[in-house]
């Protein structure tokens, strides 16, 4: 049955796609955009009647598995589908909360997901809802009856692969990456046709492995051992596991790249490409046309899968096509997006230890003397010297994603502050074990807060205000054309913040930790808010000493949406 007004033609197209920013009646992105801005032009929920915004309905996930649940709603003709915890899928009637289907993947034992069993959403394509699971497979189902389309797989699980990421939409193609980078796993990008799950292109991210073209010949990545010693990269890491953003007109889509592995940066010398970067690729081919490196040779697990996301930039005088990547090394990049040219590079956290700042000539961080983990080698037992640094590997921001708001032109970032304690181990590479050669203690740095929403002035890299948090941020932020800015905190409450002051407007206990991601759209002439909410992610098991601040947190599973209750609309307020 039809769901609809009948204004929603059955198939979703790539122009609807990438269309999507411009039309607020469904959500077909991850990002509520191809550009990933996480901003809704709508304004009918507002800061003078936010106070008024209540439940529609909720709806429960069930079942006895719960975790973190870190998914972004997708919206289209009258249906909300989600994604949770286990690799699991649910079409939701938009309207009434009620369940049309739902989909539960079969997980084989011996998965090896690093950060909990999460997923963050889904994508959208003709009549296909298509999403990834923890064992590192795809799976496209009809969108009306949550039926197997297809089924491919990305890579073996066995070897430590797996799949958290939202699967994107660009050209036509189903863009994906992977997970893995703590079990030395190898990052690439791939491209199907949507509609049968064959392979299009094939690219990894890590210099000397060989990727696909679409004729079918094979190309290198980089060039062997140009920044890799030995054979250290051939299970480099920098898995793309967070997706990506897209730009049409230039057909460029722009991932992150993870951590290289080891952690230990002692058994793999130089600066390791393209793992910690942001690389654009050539959508048609897969070819990597620029790439920006945050952190080479990273030696603190900063990652480096940070969304890029795309925004109109003045710069000298000029309107650039830019984008901006707020890293989990603790600096806030704006780059040209044409050619990957830095155009500011600031700190967004207070304390950065590893580099004093960035040499805005050559793009490289200029590190600081002792920033790094003494070389095991060095020492009597097989222990390095231990550093303390800033920001902790959960980084200065982890995956949940910022917001760039068209009215303000300010980023509005979830960020953290916290330190740890890190030291290097000899290691070996061992399929489907850990590759860490790293020991490492998470520590708060003040007694009253880890989070901290801050809101950034892209022009300047000045904070303009923020707001703490008691426990670590770890929910993605939603601006809107209503002046306000959405975020969830573990202790389980959605906010809505002015996005000018950082006042708060009103806030939600949803009953768990949120760790997921705000969406919004309208519905027969009304505004709507989702969240799911269900505490976990990488904190509880990641975070050391941070943990027992978020030990009390009760699991969850359930998405909520909101609207202006009808008293309130009908008193006209
Ligand atoms: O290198 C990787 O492959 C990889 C994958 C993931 C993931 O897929 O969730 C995370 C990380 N690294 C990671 O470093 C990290 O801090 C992290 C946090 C989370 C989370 O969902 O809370 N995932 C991941
Ligand atoms: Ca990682």
């Amino acid at each position: 049955g039809s769901h609809g007004n009948g204004d929603f033609p059955e198939s979703i197209t790539q122009a609807m796609i990438d269309a999507d920013f411009h039309h607020n009646d469904r959500i077909l992105t991850y990002g509520q955009s191809p550009e990933g801005q996480r901003y809704s032009t709508l304004d009918k929920i507002n800061r003078d009647n936010v106070h008024a915004l209540t439940p529609a309905w909720a709806y429960s996930f069930g079942g006895e598995q719960q975790r973190g649940q870190e998914s972004q709603t997708l919206v289209y003709d009258g249906v909300i589908y989600v994604t949770g915890s286990y690799s699991r899928m649910w079409a939701v009637d938009a309207r009434t909360g009620e369940r049309l289907w739902q989909y539960a993947h079969r997980l084989p034992d011996g998965i090896m997901p690093c950060c909990d069993v999460v997923n963050r959403g889904m994508a959208l394509y003709d009549d296909l809802v298509i999403f990834g699971t923890l064992d590192a497979q795809l799976v496209a189902l009809d969108r009306h009856t949550g039926r197997v389309r297809w089924r491919d797989r990305i890579a073996d699980y066995r070897a430590g692969y797996s799949y958290t990421a939202a699967p994107m939409i660009a050209n036509d193609l189903l863009i994906t990456g992977n997970s893995g980078g703590e079990f030395g796993a190898v990052g690439e990008v791939q491209a199907r046709d949507p509609k049968t799950g064959d392979i299009v292109w094939t690219r990894p991210v890590v210099e000397g492995h060989m990727g696909t073209l679409p004729d079918g010949s094979e190309t290198m990545t980089g060039e062997l051992n140009a920044t890799w010693e030995g054979e250290a990269w051939k299970t480099g890491g920098g898995a793309p596991w967070l997706g990506g953003t897209y730009d049409p007109e230039l057909n460029l889509i722009y991932i992150g790249t993870g951590n290289p592995a080891p952690w230990n940066a002692h058994a793999r010398p130089g600066d390791n490409l393209y793992t910690s970067a942001t690389v654009a690729l050539d959508a048609d081919t897969g070819e990597i046309v620029w790439y920006y490196q945050t952190t080479p040779n990273d030696h603190w697990d900063y990652d480096g899968v940070n969304e890029l996301v795309l925004f109109d930039y003045e710069h000298n005088g000029e309107t650039v096509k830019a984008g901006a990547k707020a890293d989990r090394n603790g600096f806030f990049y704006v780059m040209n997006r044409e050619n990957g040219e830095l155009l500011l590079a600031e700190p967004f956290v207070e304390n950065i230890t590893w580099a004093s700042h960035i040499d805005m000539e050559t793009g490289r961080p200029v590190e600081i003397e002792g920033g790094r983990p003494g070389n095991p080698a060095d020492m009597e037992g097989d222990r390095g010297e231990a550093v303390t640094a800033q920001p902790a590997f959960l980084g200065g921001k982890n995956w949940s994603h910022m917001s760039y708001s068209q009215r303000t032109g300010l980023f509005y970032i979830p960020s953290n502050e916290w330190e740890m304690e890190i030291w290097n181990e000899p290691v070996d590479y061992r399929r489907g074990a850990a590759y860490l050669g790293a020991g490492f203690t998470i520590k708060p740095i003040y007694d009253d807060k880890v989070g901290v929403l801050r809101a950034l002035d892209p022009a300047t890299g000045e904070i303009v205000w923020e707001v703490p948090n008691r426990s670590p941020l770890w929910s993605s932020v939603l601006t809107t054309a209503g002046g306000l800015v959405f975020y969830g905190t573990p202790e389980g409450h959605l906010k809505a913040m002015c996005d000018e002051t950082g006042e708060e407007l009103w806030s939600f206990q949803t009953g768990s930790g949120i760790v997921g991601q705000p969406a919004t759209w309208e519905m027969d002439g009304e505004q709507y808010i989702s969240v799911v909410s269900g505490w976990g992610g990488a904190v509880p098991l990641w975070g050391g000493e941070v943990a027992p601040l978020v030990r009390h947190i009760s699991q969850g599973g359930m998405l909520w949406t909101f609207k202006i209750s009808d008293l309130a609309a009908e008193a006209g307020l």
